[in-house]
């Protein structure tokens, strides 16, 4: 008589968003854990969010933090999923109670990217004529952008990656305004018409990066997940988000930052702009890069200064508090 003796593999669960994105950023996640754990099961758990049902109302009037990430986080607090993989650009920078950020991956060229439809081809951002019309669903985007480029006008685009390719593509805008990471992530490189300078746009807090939140404490998800730290990344995006964290009010605000590292030397530039692009405040704070969340801090104190308080005042006002 023969007997099989059934190992049963340890499972964990992995909380999603169903768009393409953030599919692709986890199944990633998912196949790069696998080299590391044979012995594990990694299951994808796909969830929809209020961001992704909402769809016909400008980002900035939601305004609420989370839009992307709640659904995720009532996983991991009932147990039902173990860690949930995000954009790090979408998790908000104060977790709910018993969530952490676990790990931040390798980030990638965190820059914004102009696409354009194909009667814009020899078009660039700096010779489009008066009057086109560029798409941006992200304050940060439009407020830097007109500051740049006033003759320009800006119309508000909801919906993922690919929804707003083909309204550019049907003819609604000029051009649009996208990540790098993300049109990389999808294999749509060829629709980088132009990379924009951080002269021109800084990028969003945390962009380029994945953030993978947890169950804070929990040692056996945290041990697995440090695999794919990348120190560098982690370092500059919690000099960013602690930069964010002091300045917000719980809506979405025009805040840029672009970090860069050299040694242990780390550089982090900031920028509030007004909604309409008329005042733009920058600061530059250089540090060691253990000092991270000082660093960030400190940045946002410079930036008050300057009155950064002011400006984000009024833009409450005039978006409303979420
Ligand atoms: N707001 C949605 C979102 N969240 C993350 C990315 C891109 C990938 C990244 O920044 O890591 C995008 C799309 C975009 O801004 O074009």
């Amino acid at each position: 008589m023969t007997s099989t003796i059934e190992t049963s593999k340890r499972t964990v669960r992995i909380g999603t968003r169903k768009s393409q994105l953030a599919l692709v950023q986890t199944y990633w996640v998912k196949a790069e854990l696998e080299k590391h754990f044979p012995d594990i099961e990694f299951e994808v758990e796909k969830m929809s969010t209020q961001g992704d049902k909402i769809l016909d109302v400008p980002l900035a009037k939601i305004g609420d933090k989370g839009l992307f990430t709640k659904e995720l986080e009532v996983g991991m607090l009932n147990n039902s999923t173990d860690f949930a993989v995000h954009s790090l650009k979408d998790l908000p920078t104060n977790l709910p109670e018993g969530l952490m950020l676990g790990c931040v991956t390798q980030r990638v060229d965190p820059a914004d990217a102009l696409a354009v439809n194909e009667k814009n081809k020899d078009k660039t951002l700096a010779t489009f004529p008066e009057g086109s019309v560029i798409g941006t669903s992200s304050l940060r985007r439009l407020a830097q952008l007109r500051h740049h480029y006033p003759h320009l006008e800006f119309k508000d685009i909801r919906g993922n990656v690919n929804t707003r390719l083909a309204k550019l593509d049907a003819g609604e805008y000029d051009g649009i305004i996208l990540a790098v990471a993300g049109l990389q992530r999808l294999n749509m490189s060829d629709r980088i018409h132009e990379v924009i300078s951080p002269e021109v746009s800084l990028h969003a807090v945390g962009q380029g990066a994945l953030g993978i939140e947890c169950r804070a404490g929990d040692e056996e998800i945290l041990k697995i997940l440090k695999v794919l730290e990348h120190s560098d990344s982690s370092d500059r995006t919690m000099a960013e988000r602690s930069f964010l964290r002091e300045l917000e009010g719980g809506c979405q605000v025009p805040i840029g930052v672009n970090t860069t590292i050299d040694n242990d030397s780390l550089v982090v530039v900031g920028m509030v702009a007004s909604l309409d692009g008329k005042q733009l405040l920058k600061n530059t704070v250089t540090g060691k890069k253990q000092d991270a969340e000082q660093l960030g801090k400190d940045l946002a104190a410079k930036l008050r200064e300057q009155g950064a308080g002011d400006i984000l005042a009024k833009i409450f006002e005039e978006v409303g508090r979420g």
